[in-house]
């Protein structure tokens, strides 16, 4: 049976060296008096007013999702929000937020009919909650991430993906029964960007072996820990041009590159007997786990035992390899072939899936810091060296081709792999066991093509002059005029969603365009009284600009024919405009400039003109990284603000 409502418990939550007391409103049905209570506030809250202008990106947030019947904000709904910017629930740079959403939902031990996730939650408590990673979330709503349009950008990918999953061309490995055995319609797809924001499609927690594509990762710790000078006085880095197993050295009789067979087997033996020969094989193999296990977040990298076994008894070519090298002098003084030749078969036996592959991907992408857990694994000179190799030597025999066509580094393996960085961008991982004639996954490979025509992701793509191409990332610079085109096209079309990003994004709402139009005009023209609603009591523009032929916004809503918008204009200007009212809005003329493309309501003096979002750094958030820092609790508290401990149930008085 349903438990009886009772009184909310009232909630303690420490955060930034403020202790917050309140009711948590969340379930409580709202009383006639409350209704009347929360509407007082909301009349209070229109007047424009300086402390509004320093509401921080937690309040935006709150107002951007917050039901305006309850005044409460639906977690399911802000999280579905944050899902479409790309950032997953189990994102560990919101972990605190989640822990903290559940922390909530456990004080709140009356029936709520909801879970932790879907809970509905006062403006202070959804403040407190999101605080910890308010910087990654406040960067994520004002679209400042990599691919802002994170969702338009998924659908072309979906597009890409079905179009690859009717190609029923290739055939599988058989050199070992496992590999054989694969389904040849898996088709798996996963996107991490270099800010984390997570894409899947398709089979992407099938486990599958690593095989090749443990080569540049083989190689980067190589090269992390000896430098490319004692890398490559080993091994080459020529295209050898010719299959990834060939019998054959280069001519300073080295193996021609780290990405083919006979490199990689040399790669294991510079591990083994300079990288750390006191080690035993066991601690080998538990140290480079540990390296790919960093790489990828903390994603699924396992161990296929059978598959190991396989390679170690099917493998006379990687044995007449070992010994044709041993023969040659290839490897360092101590090596022991044995040892070294299992170690290569284990490092091809690690299993691993798309999603933990997207991130290991993302962490190449990223200059060797991984985008999840943001930890530096390798640096940035290691990085840029092993995606030059994988640019000229990624896709065996059918590199030269592919750095031509797709134009950027890659690592393609036997078990229907395909490691795509684009670099400062995002990593991908397509799986698919369907192998070509040259031993490179079909679905994998039409997707790198299919990728690049779309999009302007070739090296030598043009980012500067316009092309037929798709372009999804962030620039550094958007110019003023682009973004005023977007804020009054916005307006116009009604869309109160898009407004509110720009005004998270820090915009000046009260921009006009050249001829003095600002968006309460464009909104009030086209009647969109929402619109007309949050650019006044959000944003707090100017009701009174006037447009190069001396229009205001009601005269637009008037002349065509918007009662409504009319109506609420008017009653708006008669309440800010009474006298002896703090922050009146003067008249404003919104003059126009021949010579200057845009111009500012509030470059021009208007008040109160509408403040950019604080950042979280100005409102007193912590800065750098979405991640918490510590920031001093309260006296006997074990919580640390900005930690998931923020809010601590040792603190509940009167439960
Ligand atoms: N192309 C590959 O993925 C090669 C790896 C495979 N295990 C081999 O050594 O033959």
């Amino acid at each position: 049976m349903l438990k009886k409502l009772r009184a909310p418990p009232l909630l303690n939550l420490v955060f930034a060296n403020r202790k917050l007391s309140f009711y948590d409103t969340s379930s409580t049905p709202k009383t006639k008096e409350d209704n009347a209570k929360l509407s007082q506030r909301r009349h209070y809250s229109m007047r424009p007013h300086r402390e509004q202008e320093q509401r921080n990106a937690e309040d935006v947030l709150f107002d951007m999702f917050a039901s305006e019947e309850t005044g409460l904000i639906s977690m399911g709904k802000f999280l579905a929000g944050l899902k479409t910017t790309g950032i997953r629930r189990n994102d560990p740079r919101v972990r605190e937020l989640m822990d903290n959403l559940k922390k909530v939902h456990k004080l709140n031990n009356y029936e709520t009919g909801s879970s932790a996730e879907t809970q509905h939650l006062n403006r202070e408590t959804f403040k407190a909650v999101v605080a910890p990673n308010i910087v990654l979330i406040a960067k994520a709503f004002r679209q400042q991430f990599v691919i802002p349009d994170f969702t338009s950008f998924v659908k072309d990918i979906e597009d890409i993906y079905n179009r690859c999953k009717t190609n029923t061309l290739g055939k599988l490995a058989d050199y070992i029964p496992q590999l054989s055995r694969y389904n040849p319609d898996s088709w798996g797809l996963s996107i991490c960007t270099i800010d984390g924001q997570r894409f899947s499609i398709g089979d992407v927690e099938v486990p599958f072996t690593l095989q090749s594509c443990s080569k540049p990762l083989t190689y980067a710790i190589a090269l992390e820990k000896l430098g490319p000078k004692v890398v490559h006085s080993y091994v080459g880095q020529e295209p050898s041009g010719r299959n990834f197993n060939e019998l054959v050295l280069d001519q300073n009789k080295k193996p021609h590159n780290p990405m083919i067979n006979a490199g990689a087997i040399l790669t294991c033996s510079l591990m083994n007997a300079l990288v750390k020969p006191d080690m035993t094989s066991a601690e080998i193999f538990d140290y480079t786990m540990s390296w790919f296990k960093r790489l990828s977040g903390g994603e699924y990298i396992g161990f296929n035992n059978a598959v190991f076994l396989s390679e170690r008894e099917a493998a006379d070519r990687n044995y007449a390899l070992g010994f044709y090298m041993r023969e040659n002098k290839c490897f360092p003084k101590r090596t022991n072939l044995k040892e070294v030749m299992d170690f290569y078969f284990q490092c091809c036996s690690m299993e691993t899936n798309c999603e933990a592959m997207s991130v290991i991907a993302a962490s190449l992408a990223n200059g060797g810091i991984c985008p999840t857990t943001e930890e530096k694994v390798f640096r940035p000179e290691v990085i840029r060296d092993v995606l030059s190799i994988m640019h000229s030597c990624g896709t065996y025999d059918y590199s030269g081709q592919f750095a031509f066509k797709v134009g950027l580094p890659a690592k393609s393996g036997v078990s229907g792999g395909m490691m795509l960085v684009i670099p400062n961008v995002m990593g991908i991982f397509a799986w698919s066991p369907p192998l070509d004639h040259l031993g490179n996954t079909v679905r994998g490979l039409q997707f790198c093509e299919e990728l690049v025509s779309m999009f302007n992701f070739h090296r030598y793509d043009n980012l500067k002059h316009l092309s037929n191409k798709k372009d999804p990332r962030k620039h550094r610079y958007e110019t003023k005029g682009l973004s005023i085109v977007n804020l009054l096209f916005s307006a116009a079309s009604g869309d109160v969603t898009a407004l509110r990003r720009h005004r998270l994004s820090g915009m000046d709402i009260t921009l006009a365009d050249y001829d003095g139009r600002t968006a309460l005009h464009l909104a009030a023209s086209e009647g969109h009284l929402e619109c007309v609603k949050f650019l006044l009591e959000q944003c707090h523009v100017p009701h009174n600009p006037k447009d190069r032929w001396g229009n205001l916004p009601v005269d637009e809503a008037e002349n065509f024919g918007h009662s409504h918008v009319v109506e609420f204009l008017r009653s708006w200007a008669e309440k800010v405009d009474q006298p002896n009212e703090e922050c009146q809005p003067e008249a404003v003329t919104t003059k126009t400039q021949a010579d200057e493309e845009i111009c500012s309501t509030s470059d021009l003096e208007t008040s109160p003109a509408t403040s950019p979002i604080p950042t979280p750094a100005e409102s007193g958030s912590r800065a750098g990284s979405g991640r918490s820092s510590p920031v001093p609790s309260d006296a006997g508290s074990t919580a640390s603000a900005g930690s998931a401990s923020s809010i601590d149930d040792k603190t509940k008085p009167g439960l």
